[in-house]
């Protein structure tokens, strides 16, 4: 069902963020994961951590939803994700891949490569992330996008080269985050533009943003609404956040209030007004 973001706003003013508590496995990174686990359960899911191939069978009858994160990689943490990757197909549960640091090393990008190949349903992240996903030059700094990849031009690139990808895989959604996010499915295009610079600097934010897309695709949403709603959702959190702290430079208090909103914002519906996106 293809949908402008309008008409996605207004379905928004009348449907509850989260309806259930989704039960959300993460095999993830070190760094953000206790993070990762409170975002869950400050939007009102319930997080598990784990990665261990022998719990698989039976954990994956019980979850809703498998974030696999390339975050922090060993040679364990690799065959965990391939194995979890290709195993939890058979049970018919929403999975989203967030390529972290795939333009920092061969290792990281053939990696995502192969977890495409199961047809995830949602596969993220940051601009210049994708951009080394998809064979294009990247100015990308480890985990971290670069503004250099963020020119309009950039964006049509990597927009059609996006485009291109889902005519192999028309079942998975694509998300390139930064301070333009764009979602491209076999159907749509949308250019998002919520949330501000700071979140940018604090680490874990499109980790969380991951989290909260795994959380939204165990609900009454399509795969692309549900990634529409997920980064809205956080990046308007960010807003609330940069407006509660005037100009104070304190990110870690920043850091505090966006997360902060996560349990706050979802009270209402007002916050689906503020969304910000073009169809492209
Ligand atoms: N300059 C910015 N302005 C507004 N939102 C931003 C900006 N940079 C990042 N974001 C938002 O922060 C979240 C993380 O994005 P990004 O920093 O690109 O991912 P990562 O943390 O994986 O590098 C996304 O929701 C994105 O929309
Ligand atoms: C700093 C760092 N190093 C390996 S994973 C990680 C966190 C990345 O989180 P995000 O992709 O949300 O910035
Ligand atoms: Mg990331």
């Amino acid at each position: 069902m293809v949908l402008s973001i309008q008409e996605f706003k207004e379905a928004g003013l009348t449907k509850k963020f989260l309806t259930k508590s989704p039960l959300i496995q993460c095999i993830t990174n070190e760094i953000t994961c206790e993070t990762m686990a409170n975002s869950l359960l400050y939007i009102g899911a319930k997080p598990i951590m784990a990665d261990d191939p022998r719990e698989f069978g039976e954990l994956f009858q019980q979850i809703d939803a498998l974030l696999l994160n390339l975050g922090h990689i060993s040679p364990e943490r690799e065959e965990n994700l391939v194995q979890a990757s290709s195993k939890i197909n058979a049970f018919d549960k929403p999975v989203v891949v967030d390529l972290v640091g795939v333009g920092a090393t061969q290792l990281r990008l053939q990696l995502g490569k192969a977890l495409l190949l199961n047809q995830p349903d949602v596969v993220k992240g940051n601009m210049s992330e994708m951009r080394s996903f998809c064979g294009l030059a990247s100015n990308g700094k480890g985990v971290d996008g670069s503004q250099l990849d963020q020119t309009s031009e950039s964006l049509s690139e990597l927009t059609m080269k996006l485009k291109e990808l889902t005519k192999e895989y028309p079942n998975t959604v694509f998300l390139a985050t930064g301070p333009i996010d764009l979602v491209v499915s076999s159907e749509s295009c949308f250019q998002l533009s919520n949330g501000v610079p700071e979140l940018d600097s604090f680490t874990g934010t499109g980790d969380i943003v991951g989290a909260i897309i795994a959380a939204c695709l165990t609900d009454d949403y399509t795969t692309v609404e549900a990634v529409l709603t997920g980064i809205s959702y956080f990046n308007i959190c960010g807003e609330k956040s940069r407006d509660s702290l005037g100009d104070s430079p304190a990110l870690a208090d920043f850091r505090h209030y966006t997360l902060n909103h996560l349990s706050v914002l979802k009270e209402g519906y007002e916050w689906v007004k503020q969304i910000k996106g073009v169809d492209c």
